[in-house]
């Protein structure tokens, strides 16, 4: 390109700079008048301040001299933060101003109009744009479309525009490396310099090269479910983030990022990518593993963990109980049990006093079922909890004559009288008076563990409910249907008793048993939220989605995933899709499908693309790399020799690593061989651990979503990956590499990589 080009617009880019100089020295005047005025107004906060107490007029007075203080306290803490956030803005934009310039005209007879593309807006004055945040409704023509005729939305509806130039620009500290006039959407060369960077503890956001498809991921308005099939590496991750930060700058002022969630598959997950939406200027949204949210829910019980998930072996009964447990069918059988609650069958406790019943069980369930036919279960709660209330406060007087009350007055000492005295003037009429003030005050103190009990509906287990839920569940549910016998459901309903008597609970039964609870407390879910973002969905079950439904009813539900890497629900994962859609309306449900992944070059891709079978479609990116190599080593000490030898290389070329394991024992098997070795390996024990700098140790069901330059396969073996139904288990592994993939077996090779022709991977034997 003409360097007269470039020079023309380095000249501009300089020009622009300068005003965003000048815009940050207003900025921050403003921050450092707000700092003083505040400082200003809290020393003065007491001198201000109007202090009357004398008189009702003068307590008013007071009050309200205090509330003006705190408003105008307000209103500079928000000059303040209003400010601090448009210098980041302006601090970032300075360095790179922009990265993409588009010349057009809205119609023949138009103005030709050119716009520069930025991670945020910048205006000189408040109708002069400088820059177009890349979230603005005409910066969508950057990403969809090519020269020529091009449409996009706005909030009013569709635009169309006549493309004439679209320019990109690497800028770097104020200065223009490259430029390209392109007429493709995003360039090629533009997307492989950007993945041609090492990877790294944390994503970086993608969005200089957002691609077409990926675009319509970010900027959907529409859908109430918009469900994302992606192979793995095609950005899924990266467009949810892209996303949230679309969301918050359209709405904003009616949006905040407390009101979008995102489901993500583990803790390091959460760690390896919190950067990105700080980096573009946003907040980060809620952020919670659905273990997390389970266990925030119901803090007395231990649920299961990832590794012990994992490490469960079901019995054929035991897998055909989950896949129910999981389904739609079961979803409305527990509606359909709570829905009974309300003529019957709900399980009531005394309410008990001094170790005896004070309202036997039969009363509570005789109020619960004496309204009328009106009452849900919610509100027939909240008028067994006001009558129980009345019983209490009818009590009392009764109980103030009892003589255990008598001999409690008797007994008090000096203090404690005083503190039953209170504020309580001590003269009495007469010394009954005195008598009876006590008794009510001792009764009523003595009673309050019944109040509690009462208010928080402690007449009530859910752990019982639940448990007389699935032991009725047969009558709701025809077991054979599902090839499971009354005796193995029995014998699974008596293992799930046993778990809660010590306070545990596998994941399958926690969202069955949280439904429940709704459904009787008669909840009616976070109407707060209005996004909820769902990552890795391959490993949740239909009824943790309709769950889900039900606990956000007015969010819009973003589902990403990819059912090649279904390791928890593995074939089941394709039945998802179907109860999926019958749970919202077809309209309103978006299906996309990415195909091409961009985490791994083209050797690694095409070598993972061959351990599925039957799977959904992936192409690679044009991005040439080395062949995978596998060893088959005869023993362990020549495998840890291969492993040792991979390292260093990868050290050599400043590749991260990541060695992935099966388990978590064969993770800490190969780290005490390698630190015993001399060499220096982080294991990843928990979901809970952060990510760490260097060569990590991680087992395969913690390295969901992450990618690393170089991935050693730890024991590709026989041993290890046997089954069929471990192909996907197998195939997230290998496609977390990025440019470098190495696979270690130890005696045989494990037969679903059989299917990998010869002339894919590079053999590299070790003695
Ligand atoms: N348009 C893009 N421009 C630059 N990099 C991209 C783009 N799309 C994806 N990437 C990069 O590709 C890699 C994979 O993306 P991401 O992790 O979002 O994929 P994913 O679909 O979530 O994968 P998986 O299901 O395997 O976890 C990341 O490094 C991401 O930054």
């Amino acid at each position: 390109m003409a360097d007269s080009i470039k020079a023309r617009e380095q000249k501009h880019l300089d020009e622009v700079v300068a005003k965003i100089k000048v815009a940050q020295a207003e900025a921050k005047k403003r921050i450092d008048v707000a700092e003083s005025d505040e400082a200003g107004i809290r020393k003065n906060f007491v001198n201000d301040l109007r202090l009357k107490t004398d008189s009702y007029e003068g307590i008013m007075e007071t009050a309200l001299s205090v509330r003006q203080q705190q408003q105008m306290l307000a209103e500079r803490q928000n000059s303040w933060q209003h400010a601090t956030t448009e210098l980041s803005t302006l601090k970032r934009l300075e360095k790179r101003a922009y990265f993409a310039r588009i010349d057009f005209q809205e119609g023949p007879n138009a103005k030709p109009e050119t716009i520069y593309i930025g991670l945020g807006s910048f205006s000189d004055t408040p109708d002069h744009f400088l820059i177009y945040d890349w979230r603005a409704p005409i910066s969508s023509i950057y990403y969809d479309g090519e020269l020529g005729n091009v449409s996009y939305q706005t909030p009013d509806g569709e635009q169309s525009v006549d493309v004439k130039l679209k320019r990109q620009f690497q800028i770097e500290d104020g200065t223009i490396v490259t430029l390209y006039d392109t007429d493709q959407t995003v360039t090629d060369q533009m997307l492989l310099s950007a993945l041609s960077e090492h990877s790294d503890t944390h994503m970086k956001s993608i969005v200089t090269t957002i691609q077409k498809e990926q675009n319509q991921i970010i900027r959907d308005t529409h859908s109430d479910l918009l469900f994302v099939q992606g192979a793995a590496g095609s950005g899924k991750t990266a467009a949810i983030l892209q996303r949230v930060a679309f969301l918050l700058y359209r709405y904003r002022g009616h949006l905040t990022a407390g009101q979008v969630m995102l489901f993500s598959p583990n803790q390091l997950f959460n760690d390896y990518i919190d950067q990105v939406l700080p980096e573009l200027g946003e907040h980060n949204m809620v952020q919670m593993t659905y273990y997390q949210y389970a266990g925030r829910r119901m803090p007395k019980i231990d649920i299961e963990t990832l590794a012990q998930r994992f490490a469960e072996s079901n019995t054929p009964a035991e897998k055909k109980i989950t896949q129910l447990k999981g389904s739609l069918a079961f979803f409305n059988a527990v509606t359909h049990y709570a829905d009974h609650l309300e003529q019957r069958g709900m399980v009531f406790r005394n309410i008990v006093f001094q170790g005896k019943p004070f309202i036997p069980k039969e009363k509570i369930q005789e109020i619960y079922y004496s309204f009328n036919r009106n009452y849900h279960l919610g509100n027939r709660l909240q008028a067994t909890k006001e009558a129980l209330i009345r019983i209490l406060n009818r009590r009392i007087a009764g109980e103030m004559k009892s003589k255990w009350v008598e001999e409690t007055i008797q007994d008090l000492s000096k203090e404690e009288l005083d503190s039953l005295y209170g504020d309580h003037p001590r003269e009495f009429e007469s010394a009954d008076k005195e008598f009876q003030f006590l008794a009510r005050k001792v009764v009523m103190q003595s009673l309050e563990s019944v109040r509690r009990a009462i208010v928080r509906a402690r007449f009530l287990s859910i752990n019982n409910q639940y448990v007389h839920m699935l032991r009725e569940m047969p009558r709701h549910i025809d077991l054979t249907q599902y090839g499971i016998t009354q005796a193995d459901w029995d014998a699974s309903v008596d293992t799930t008793i046993s778990e809660l008597r010590d306070h545990r609970m596998q994941l399958i039964n926690t969202t069955p048993y949280l439904y429940l609870y709704d459904k009787i407390a008669g909840k009616s879910g976070d109407r707060e939220m209005r996004y909820v973002f769902m990552d890795e969905i391959q490993d949740y079950n239909a009824f943790q989605l309709a769950f889900l439904k039900t606990t956000f009813p007015r969010a819009r539900f973003t589902m990403l995933g990819d059912l090649n890497q279904a390791i928890f629900t593995k074939e089941n994962s394709h039945t998802l899709l179907q109860e999926l859609s019958t749970m919202f309306d077809p309209e309103k449900t978006r299906v996309v499908q990415l195909t091409q992944s961009y985490r791994s070059t083209q050797q690694v891709t095409d070598f993972t693309k061959h351990i599925l079978k039957n799977g959904e479609a992936v192409t690679s990116f044009a991005r040439e790399g080395e062949l995978p190599t596998m060893t088959v080593a005869p023993d362990e000490d020549a495998a840890l020799q291969r492993v040792m030898a991979e390292l260093k290389r990868n050290d050599q070329d400043h590749e991260t690593t990541a060695i992935i394991g099966k388990d978590l024992a064969d993770c800490r098997e190969i780290t005490e061989k390698l630190t015993a070795a001399g060499v220096q390996v982080t294991l990843i024990r928990s979901e809970n651990q952060r990510l760490a700098p260097g060569i990590i140790v991680v087992p395969s069901f913690l390295a969901k979503g992450l990618e690393f330059d170089a991935v050693i396969v730890w024991h590709a073996s026989k041993s290890r990956y046997g089954a069929d139904d471990e192909r996907q288990l197998l195939y997230t592994i290998c496609s977390r590499a990025m440019h470098r993939l190495s696979l270690v077996a130890i005696d045989q090779l494990s037969p679903l990589l059989s299917d990998v022709p010869a002339d894919e991977f590079e053999v590299v034997n070790v003695d």
